[in-house]
């Protein structure tokens, strides 16, 4: 939920960053232990991105907000995630959807001179139900 207050991540780092953002997808879990979640449905995804570091760019950017929106609005808004290819070998679930997300950022963030990194990503799917991911931190060049 926007403005909802998200799990705070422990780190040493001078500047967090935080950015909100909600995105319209269809899904569907093709296994039957997935129940109803099998038939294709769609969500309003809240996802919310926090990002650490020590050094700013010339900008004064620790990493521009509208930057991080694109990389998973642009690819995610109004599809049906099971079309990704990133998840024709995992099921697009909360938690594959998370892990993806936070990996596409580190990716971008990788190509900063500053070397920001993803610390955290929450993506909530319902009301209900939410994620959060935290990407190991010695996996942030890879
Ligand atoms: N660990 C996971 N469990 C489930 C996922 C998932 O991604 N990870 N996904 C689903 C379904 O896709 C569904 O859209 C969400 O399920 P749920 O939270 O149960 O939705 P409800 O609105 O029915 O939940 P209420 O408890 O009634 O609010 C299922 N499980
Ligand atoms: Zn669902």
């Amino acid at each position: 939920m926007l403005q909802q207050f998200y799990p705070q991540v422990p780190h040493s780092y001078t500047f967090e960053l935080n950015k909100d953002m909600h995105l319209a997808a269809a899904h569907y879990i093709d296994d039957e232990r997935a129940g109803n979640c099998q038939n294709m449905h769609g969500h309003t995804y809240f996802i919310n991105i926090t990002i650490a570091g020590d050094e700013l760019d010339e900008l004064g950017f620790l990493v521009d907000f509208k930057r991080l929106k694109q990389i998973v609005h642009k690819r995610y808004d109004h599809t049906l995630l099971n079309q990704h290819a990133e998840f024709s070998n995992r099921p697009p679930t909360t938690e594959e959807v998370s892990r993806q997300i936070g990996e596409a950022v580190q990716a971008e963030l990788n190509t900063l001179a500053n070397k920001p990194v993803c610390l955290q990503v929450v993506v909530r799917e319902t009301p209900t139900s939410y994620v959060v991911f935290r990407p190991k931190q010695g996996d942030s060049h890879a």
